[in-house]
Parts: C-alpha cells; sequence; structure tokens
C-alpha cells in the first residue's frame, strides 16, 4: 500500500486548509508557533509544508528537510522563503497570487481613509476620557492626487478603488505597458513625477534588491510637503528612520504602515508614538474571505501536485495543471528512463542534450519532459537531483539543452528520442509508449531493440559472429547470473554479418565486476556497460 503524502502546516491557517488536504488522500499536522530549532527538528518527516509570513523556511530549514517536495504559501510574498535553496533543493514553492489581493488592497484604502481623517488618535483620545473636537482637522481625499508604486494585482485594485473615491491616480511601475495604464485609467509617471505630485502614497511592490528601500531619505525628501504614505506591502520598502524625521519635521503629514522592515518590530520602535504615525500588525490579508480563499487555494495546490504531480502557481518551475499531469506521467517515467541510461552510458561528460518528440509526444508539454531527461541522466551521479533542481543545475554547468518537435508520426505512433553529445561521440536513445503506458526502449546505437528497462540489465556491443552468444551465455551461468529477457538486433546501416551487433538483456542477478571483465574479455567484443533501473 502506497503511503499517503504527508504535510505539515506550521503557521496559522484557516481549517479548511487542513481539510482539503485530508480530503485529497495527505495526512496533515497543523503545530504552529515552533522555534526554528523545533521546525527543523520535525520537517524531515514531511512532503509538503503549508506556510503564511511568520515561518521562515531557511537555509538550515531545507538542509533538514530530507523528504520536502514543496513549500505552499498561503498568501503572497514568498520572501520567507529562501528560494534558491529550495530550487538547489529541488523542492517545488508555490503561492495564492490572487486570494487576498482585494482584502489587502481595501486595507490600504482604509488606512488612507484612516490617515486622512486621523481616526486612530481620535478614537484613541476620545476613549481615553477626552473631548479632541476641535484638535483634529482632516482633508478630503476627492480631487487628490495618489501615488502607487507598484500597480500589479493589489496596486491596481487599489487604483480602482480610489477613482471611486474621485482621486487621480497616477503610477510608478517599470512594467506597466501604456495599454495597461490606459486600462487601468491611470497615468503612468516616472518616480521622481510621483514623488512631486502625489498627495498620498501607496507602495504595492515585492520586496527586492531594487525596490529595498524605494522610498529613501533623498526620496521622502522629494515628497509633496503634508503628503501621506501608507505601506501595506513589505518592511524594507521605506527607511523608517527618515520617515520618523519626516514626520517630526511637519513635512510627512501622516504614514500607515501595515508592515515593518523587522516583523514584529521592537516594542521601542522609534516610531511607535510618533504624531501622524499609525499602524496595524501586518492584518493586510487578514479578513475571512481572504484566508477562506488562500486556505482553500493553497491546499488543493499542493495536494494536486503532491497526489497527482500538477503544478500551479509555482514560482521555481513551470506551471503543469491536474488535466496535463496524468497525461505526462508515462512519458515523464520513460523520459527518466532514457535519461538514466544516457547517464549511465556516457557518464558526466555529456555537454550538450537534445529532447525529441515525434508522433502523440509533439502535442505535449516538453518541458516536464526535458526535466525529466535531465532529472534521470543526472541522478546516475547524485542521487539528490529530481525535475526541479535538474534543469537549474543543467544550466549552470553550462549543458546546452535543446527540445525538438516533430508533428509527423515515423514508425512508432509517440516517439521520444534523446541525443546526448559528449567531446568524443553522439549518443542516441529513442523510447515509446505501448497502450496507456507500458514504455519501452525502441533504438539503442542505431539498432531497433525492443526492451523494457528493468532492474539489473547488460547492454553489449560486439561484432556479430557465429558463436558469441553461447560464449556469453557460458560466461553468465559460470557467475550464476541468470539471464531473463533476450534483444539483440543488428547496428543500422550496415545490418549484416560481420557487422556491430547490440545486445540488451534483463539480468535476474546483477553481474559483479569480474563477470563484466570476463564479458569484456571475450572475443569480439567492443563495449559492455551493466545498468540499472
Ligand atoms: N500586508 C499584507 O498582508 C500583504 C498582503 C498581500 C500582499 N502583500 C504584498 O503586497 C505586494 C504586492 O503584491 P501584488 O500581489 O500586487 O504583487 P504583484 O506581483 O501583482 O505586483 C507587484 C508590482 O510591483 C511592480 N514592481 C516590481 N518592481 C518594481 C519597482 N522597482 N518599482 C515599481 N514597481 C515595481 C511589478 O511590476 C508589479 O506590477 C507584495 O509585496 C506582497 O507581498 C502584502
Ligand atoms: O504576502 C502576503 O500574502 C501577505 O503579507 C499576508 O501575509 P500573512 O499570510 O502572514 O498574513
Amino acid at each position: 500500500m502506497s503511503q499517503k503524502p504527508k504535510v505539515l502546516i506550521s503557521d496559522k491557517m484557516d481549517p479548511n486548509a487542513a481539510r482539503i488536504f485530508e480530503e485529497r488522500g495527505c495526512d496533515v499536522d497543523v503545530i504552529t508557533g515552533e522555534t526554528p530549532e523545533q521546525l527543523a527538528a520535525r520537517v524531515g518527516e514531511y512532503d509538503g509544508l503549508a506556510i503564511r509570513s511568520s515561518t521562515k523556511v531557511t537555509k538550515e530549514i531545507l538542509a533538514a528537510a530530507d523528504n520536502l517536495k514543496v513549500i505552499g504559501r498561503a498568501g503572497i510574498g514568498v520572501d520567507n522563503v529562501d528560494i534558491p535553496a529550495a530550487s538547489a533543493k529541488g523542492v517545488v514553492v508555490m503561492n495564492t497570487p490572487f486570494g487576498n489581493s482585494i482584502t489587502t488592497a481595501e486595507h490600504a484604502i482604509a488606512l488612507i481613509m484612516a490617515l486622512a481623517r486621523q481616526i486612530p488618535e481620535a478614537n484613541a483620545e476620545t476613549q481615553a476620557g477626552e473631548w479632541p473636537k476641535s484638535k483634529f482637522m482632516g482633508v478630503e481625499v476627492t480631487g487628490k492626487t495618489l501615488g502607487l508604486i507598484g500597480s500589479g494585482n493589489i496596486g491596481s485594485i487599489v487604483a480602482s478603488r480610489a477613482q471611486g473615491l474621485k482621486m487621480k491616480v497616477v503610477a510608478y511601475d517599470p512594467f506597466l505597458s501604456p495599454e495597461r495604464a490606459l486600462e487601468l485609467g491611470v497615468e503612468k509617471v516616472d518616480l521622481g513625477d510621483l514623488l512631486a505630485r502625489a498627495d498620498f502614497i501607496t507602495l504595492h511592490t515585492p520586496l527586492t534588491e531594487e525596490t529595498r528601500n524605494i522610498l529613501s531619505r533623498e526620496r521622502l525628501e522629494q515628497t509633496k510637503q503634508g503628503v501621506r504614505i501608507v505601506n501595506c506591502a513589505r518592511g524594507g520598502l521605506i527607511d523608517e528612520a527618515a520617515l520618523k524625521d519626516g514626520l517630526d519635521s511637519g513635512h510627512i503629514a501622516g504614514a500607515a504602515l501595515d508592515v515593518f522592515a523587522t516583523e514584529p518590530p521592537p516594542a521601542d520602535h522609534p516610531l511607535f508614538g510618533t504624531p501622524g504615525f499609525t499602524c496595524t500588525p501586518h492584518l493586510g490579508a487578514s479578513t475571512t474571505e481572504a484566508q477562506v480563499n488562500v486556505a482553500l487555494q493553497v491546499a488543493e495546490q499542493m495536494a494536486d501536485y503532491l497526489v497527482t504531480g500538477g503544478v500551479t502557481n509555482a514560482l521555481n518551475v513551470p506551471s503543469l495543471s491536474a488535466e496535463e499531469a496524468p497525461r505526462l506521467k508515462p512519458y515523464i517515467a520513460l523520459a527518466e528512463k532514457l535519461g538514466s541510461l544516457v547517464g549511465q552510458l556516457e557518464g558526466p561528460g555529456v555537454k550538450s542534450l537534445t529532447v525529441e518528440v515525434e508522433g502523440a509526444a509533439a502535442e505535449l508539454n516538453l518541458k516536464p519532459i526535458t526535466a525529466a531527461v535531465l532529472a534521470g541522466m543526472m541522478r546516475t551521479f547524485s542521487d539528490t537531483i529530481n525535475m526541479v533542481n535538474a534543469p537549474i543545475l543543467a544550466k549552470e554547468n553550462g549543458l546546452d539543452v535543446r527540445e525538438v518537435r516533430r508533428g509527423k508520426e515515423g514508425n512508432y505512433h509517440t516517439l521520444l528520442r534523446v541525443v546526448a553529445k559528449t567531446p568524443d561521440r553522439t549518443r542516441e536513445v529513442a523510447g515509446s509508449l505501448f497502450g496507456e503506458d507500458e514504455m519501452r526502449l525502441v533504438e539503442i546505437a542505431g539498432t531497433r531493440i525492443e526492451t523494457d528497462l528493468e532492474g539489473h540489465m547488460i547492454y553489449i556491443v560486439n561484432e556479430d559472429a557465429p558463436g558469441f552468444i553461447g560464449r556469453l551465455g557460458s560466461t553468465l551461468g559460470n557467475a550464476g547470473v541468470n539471464i531473463g529477457n533476450f534483444h539483440l538486433g543488428r547496428r543500422l546501416p550496415d545490418k549484416h554479418q560481420g557487422g556491430d551487433a547490440v545486445l540488451m538483456l534483463s539480468l535476474d542477478q546483477q553481474p559483479d565486476d569480474a563477470t563484466v571483465k570476463a564479458i569484456c574479455a571475450l572475443e569480439g567484443v567492443k563495449k559492455v556497460k551493466s545498468l540499472s533501473f
């Protein structure tokens, strides 16, 4: 009986996530609030790790995650996951890019309104027993300019809500096309222009090396007198010390942060208590609707991957729909076997690799097939390789990888061919599927041979001459190795006696080194390789 995949939910998440995991065939544990050391000690048991922003999936956690296949972020930001380390380990990282966008955009609008009318301060003082009616004087947002830094999913929802409030929206986003700006009804501007014109600024970019400190001290000084600033995206986008100085000097009229450079921020954070400053504890995504959305979505995506191999919203591998995954499954298995055959025959010397598909295979998504060939080949030198990290390692090692698709059918209704080049020669192997998912090698060394690639095998090239098969059988027999299946072909294009013959034998036992040597020593033998699948 095959074991169910095991998933750990390590951050507080809507209970629908655990329900979906169970319904879709996974075992699930919900253990939140652990220290990094506790998580590192536990994570090795799990195939999947479902997180929000509290769990930090560092190199150290990944190093301990021996069985981990997928990390699912119930939310958007993945800056708490070391993606390069996850990729190198072959772990898929996925998020739920839309589930909390509306909620977060609404939080940004709420903070804009809170700043415009000083609602948090007025509330605190009123509840403290004062009646500060003459102290607070707000501003209208109608007719004001809102500067969006980042106009992706959340920024564009903020734009539409702000337009409903009759604000004029200008946007700085290097990836915003003029057509999209027109569609959103926003004016595309450069950052300097936005800083000079905006009455309100709201940030909606990821935290990257380009966006870190995007509102630096220098840029904050270029903002309009009396600007109000909202950050519901990521801490680290604003220089917090400069923001405090701007509030203290009165240049900045208000600032509202949902996110901080360090979370949680220290109790004596300099911004706390600063007039005009408002904050929330990273609540941008905290509505019932958003939490149900992201919990359902992350559990569905992760369970799909663990159970069927479907890949949705992954950040480090191409997507593969749940419909495609079962169709690809036998091809992926065949591709891994052909890759393994090439790896075992050629060792690590392959410099270029072409994956060719013909007939029915030509209609499929080739990326996972190629990844499987690479994984099969590279796993013959390192057992930590899988379809996620194989393409990355191939690229890092300068392997030239190509894909060729041929629509027409040849001798087989579907064919997968791998052409691997080393500095000395070219190795070609091809395989096909019979029935639903029966896979077979159909060509090797220019020779048509139909065989399974299973268990212990031996590959032999010899001069085709009478008596060889008998000598080979005796050598194996004397070593106590039983032949299960025997496949023989003459090498194309000569195909005549005296040319080369190619043999693929399935063996019931793995031949030892002495037996392989004895076969090598037989008259007429040109190549011998013991294989296992
Ligand atoms: N506070 C919360 O709880 C909360 C909730 C959800 C999302 N977020 C955060 O909100 C941010 C935006 O999320 P999203 O879903 O809109 O992401 P998105 O990827 O849809 O949009 C990000 C936008 O930023 C733009 N961008 C990238 N680099 C830029 C740069 N140097 N200058 C200007 N623009 C740049 C991109 O072109 C893109 O349009 C992310 O950081 C996400 O983690 C926070
Ligand atoms: O990136 C996100 O989705 C938000 O920052 C939400 O984070 P959370 O799931 O920890 O609330």
